[in-house]
């Protein structure tokens, strides 16, 4: 099949990080959309500038119509921003019958309304996964997986810079300023920066979630919005005296009178799984009356997992283009014919760390043995614990927490621990997973 060629508007942060994701998963992502997804044309206001990407095979053009008018191009990626020049180049390659995919939740935001208008005029598709909570597919767990029930709230960290901020300030008591700097050298900042810090920009995802979770139409300017620009590190002190940690939420919930839709600093109790998202990362809980509260967590800012959002949305689009429309998504993800044979390993061909616990004579000599095994089994161990004996005791027992190895060696060395006059009973081995 021909390659899919698609255009990207702007070949910054994400930019550059789209180009990377292609071309370092180019095979399987045609496995799964189908076809081979090609960035064929890029723009960029400085061509000199420094790119995160390899830009060979792509041609680089200054002027972003280039690309929405080129008709070789049939998906136009519009990650420029801001909703100027943004919004004339995706109406001018939605009337030019292209698909398109943003990553810009400002022009989503305040001008959804009529670009939907017009993609549903032409018949083309509109996705815009990066534009909220940037990897964590949120629009799609929303827009479908949670089709099935009437959603009663959400709330949110959705604004990685901030969430970023106040973890420094709270973790290594840094300066805002110093930190926000750092952001936006990270790239995570938006182009002009005060629309993180007061909240802006987690306004504009608010507002899309709360479109697509309560079936009402984008109003940006009806959200309640105050940043985080007047939290000092003495608020953060003591709310965490209190028991509690000061996030940026963004919060849009159904009542009988109408919806809440409001972003603003918030205190979380410790407990809440939520109140321990740290750094750049993002966490969506959705409480729908038939699935409860659901959590979703993960990236929500940085160039790759911005990246992981625009090509999911790309691999959606071209399915599009080439699927049996009765088979949009393929059952299993990857096509009919692109399903691959990876082995799958037996238990003993795993690799992981163990907590195991002996039972020991308590006598000299014996740690010398076991440890004596593990190491002959290049065994590392991360901790021992070993237990005084009660008084009429004589074997005791011994935690240790090993490093990764596998299965398969530790098998053989608890083979031989256990076979030691001063080892009384079996060996309790329990798996280790830090799921880091
Ligand atoms: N950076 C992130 O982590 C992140 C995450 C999610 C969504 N986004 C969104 O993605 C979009 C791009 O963000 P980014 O971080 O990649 O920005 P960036 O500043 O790194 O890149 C913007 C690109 O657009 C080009 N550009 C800017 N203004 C232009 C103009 N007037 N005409 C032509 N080209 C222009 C720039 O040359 C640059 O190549 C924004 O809408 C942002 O809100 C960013
Ligand atoms: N500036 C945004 C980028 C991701 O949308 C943030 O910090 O979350
Ligand atoms: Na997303």
């Amino acid at each position: 099949m021909t390659p899919v060629k698609i255009g990207l508007l702007g070949l910054g942060t994400v930019g550059g990080g789209t180009v990377n994701v292609l071309r370092r998963n180019a095979e399987e992502i045609c496995r799964r959309a189908g076809r081979e997804i090609i960035v064929s044309k890029a723009s960029a206001r400085d061509l000199s500038r420094a790119r995160i990407c390899d830009t060979s095979g792509i041609e680089l053009v200054q002027d972003p119509f280039d690309i929405v008018n080129d008709p070789e191009i049939q998906i136009v990626v519009e990650l420029i921003g801001g909703d100027g020049i943004a919004r004339e180049l995706v109406l001018q390659a939605l009337e030019n019958g292209k698909h398109v995919v943003t990553a810009n939740k400002a022009l989503i935001a305040l001008h959804g309304n009529s670009i939907f208008a017009k993609a549903s005029e032409k018949g083309v598709m509109v996705a815009f996964e990066p534009a909220v909570a940037g990897g964590i597919p949120i629009i799609k767990a929303v827009r479908e997986g949670l089709a099935g029930n009437r959603i009663e709230w959400l709330a949110g960290i959705i604004n990685g810079t901030c969430n970023y901020i106040l973890t420094e300030m709270l973790d290594k008591r840094r300066d805002f300023h110093d930190v926000l700097q750092e952001a936006q050298t990270l790239g995570y900042a938006e182009s002009d920066p005060t629309f993180d810090v007061e909240g802006i920009d987690a306004a504009h995802k608010l507002t899309i979630l709360a479109s697509i979770a309560f079936g009402i139409p984008l109003q940006f300017d009806k959200v309640y919005i105050e940043g985080i620009a007047r939290i000092t590190r003495i608020d953060v002190a003591y709310a965490e005296e209190l028991g509690y940690r000061i996030k940026l939420l963004g919060i849009a919930r159904r009542t009988k009178e109408g919806v809440e839709l409001r972003v603003h600093p918030t205190l979380i109790p410790h407990r809440r799984l939520i109140a321990n998202v740290d750094g750049v990362m993002n966490a969506v809980v959705v409480k729908g009356d038939a699935a409860g509260p659901t959590l979703y967590y993960g990236a929500g800012a940085g160039a790759e997992p911005t990246a992981s959002s625009v090509v999911a949305d790309l691999v959606d689009v071209v399915r599009t283009l080439t699927g049996d429309p009765e088979n949009r998504v393929p059952h299993l993800a990857f096509q009919p014919g692109a399903i691959s044979a990876i082995p799958i390993l037996p238990i003993d061909a795993v690799h992981t760390a163990y907590y195991l616990r002996l039972s020991a004579e308590d006598r000299p000599g014996v740690l010398a043995d076991v440890t004596r095994i593990l190491a002959g089994h290049n065994i590392s161990i991360e901790a021992i614990i070993q237990k005084e004996a009660l008084t009429e005791e004589t074997f005791v027992p011994v935690i240790l927490l090993t490093q990764q190895v596998l299965e398969r060696e530790l098998n053989a060395a608890i083979r031989e621990i256990e076979a030691l006059d001063c080892i009384n009973r079996p060996v309790k081995r329990i798996r280790v997973e830090t799921l880091g």
